[in-house]
């Protein structure tokens, strides 16, 4: 007999929801910036052609499905970790780093969030920037942590609070665990400098705070992994143990294969095994084990020289897209004849532009113009290119002037 009469209609999802409404309008001129999924200047998704190369490789190989094991494709993670940490780092050399495949970025999260909220004694909070993405919230929530927030984001000038930041990061009770976005912050585009990242590291560590980073977005930022990896890369130098969660959805357009990590820096090998013996123990009955494919295309690409290469002027290729539409959108603003101020447009960097509009600013771009994007006034730059920018700069000055 069916009992779930107390079951309520839930919410669509302040993100995913946008594309369902955005699926159900057929003005022609519709534009779908919601989603943070890149594509192409034709609008269309893109398959990195070394992604194209390296799935050919794996299907001649003709590998088998079995299993691959709780922690996923072994040489994937030890090949992610490199990317993340640079493969000469001593954290790798001496074996302190446990690093496991998650499902994608979010369930590298939930890895981390459930391991965090069985095991880490000094405290079950965790403190997110303000904003964060939507659903950082529910997936600590739901891993049974307690979230907070700390200043991040100004709205006055479509920038970083870094004054804010350090003022609430000095007052977070000691042993607090802080999430922290290594680059391409989401939603808002804003990013430290690397000399606030060195102070925000200073004041972490005199507050013994956790950094838990999310790497999201790793060459898809400034075009290069290395300098996207920067704060990672100085918090462990300055003497930080960190978490840190890593995506493939985007630097590689490997969404739909759901392709991640989750890594803890330990204090020793033996350490390690301890730690991982109990992060395999959380996954187990989360959901056993990761899917192959996706991380066999990664593992391929990172490890093989020329598709690595290959790979590289990709992802560069898709952040200098990204880049060039940023500096399209704010000059048409100015040719449309806007007085506002728009260099934060060009000053945001990674996937994401924090336009400032107001909600029934984007109300009436939605309403009127087909515009689709987050309430919040978050758009995909990704979803932008020239045939579509002129478009988008006009409704932006009809619904701000
Ligand atoms: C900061 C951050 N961390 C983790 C993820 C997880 O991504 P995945 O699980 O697919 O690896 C996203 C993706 N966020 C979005 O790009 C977005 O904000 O639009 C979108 O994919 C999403 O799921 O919301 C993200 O922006």
């Amino acid at each position: 007999v069916a009992c779930w009469s107390n079951v309520e209609m839930g919410p669509p999802d302040a993100i995913l929801g946008v594309t369902e409404a955005f699926k159900r309008d057929n003005n022609p001129n519709k534009m779908n910036l919601g989603v943070g999924a890149y594509r192409d200047d034709d609008g269309k998704p893109y398959i990195l052609p070394s992604v194209l190369k390296a799935e050919e490789q794996i299907l001649k190989a003709k590998l088998d499905k079995e299993y691959a094991g709780i922690t996923g494709v072994p040489e994937f993670a030890k090949a992610a970790a490199e990317l993340a940490f640079g493969v000469g780092n001593p954290i790798l050399k001496d074996g302190l780093n446990v690093t496991t495949q998650g499902v994608s970025g979010t369930g590298s999260l939930r890895i981390g969030g459930a391991f965090f909220a069985k095991w880490y004694q000094p405290s079950k909070d965790f403190y997110l920037p303000s904003p964060s993405w939507g659903n950082h919230t529910p997936i600590f929530k739901h891993s049974g942590l307690e979230v907070k927030s700390y200043r991040y984001y100004d709205p006055s000038t479509c920038g970083f609070d870094f004054a804010g930041a350090l003022d609430d990061i000095s007052k977070i009770p000691e042993g607090s665990v802080i999430v922290l976005h290594a680059c391409a912050h989401n939603p808002t585009g804003v990013d430290p400098k690397p000399e606030q990242w060195n102070e925000l590291s200073a004041v972490i560590k005199k507050r013994k705070l956790f950094p838990f980073f999310d790497m999201a977005y790793q060459g898809f930022a400034s075009g290069d992994t290395d300098r996207d990896a920067y704060a990672l890369r100085q918090f462990v130098k300055d003497g930080h143990a960190v978490a840190l969660s890593q995506s493939f959805a985007k630097n590689m357009g490997l969404y739909g294969e759901r392709v991640g990590a989750f890594t803890i820096v330990c204090d020793s090998a033996e350490e390690a095994s301890r730690v991982m013996s109990q992060v395999k123990i959380v996954i187990r009955p989360m959901y056993s084990n990761p899917p192959v494919h996706g991380a066999r295309i990664a593992s391929r690409i990172l490890n093989t020289p020329e598709l690595r290469t290959q790979w590289l002027g990709e992802v560069k290729g898709m952040a200098d897209r990204i880049i060039s539409m940023r500096t399209q959108l704010k000059d048409g603003l100015a040719k449309e004849g806007s007085s506002k101020n728009w260099q934060h447009i060009t000053d945001q960097i990674g996937m994401f532009c924090f336009t400032g509009l107001k909600p029934d600013q984007v109300e009436r771009l939605t309403k009127e113009f087909s515009v689709y994007l987050t309430k919040d006034g978050r758009i995909s730059v990704a979803g932008l290119s020239s045939k579509n920018v002129g478009y988008l700069a006009k409704a932006m000055h009809e619904v701000t002037k």
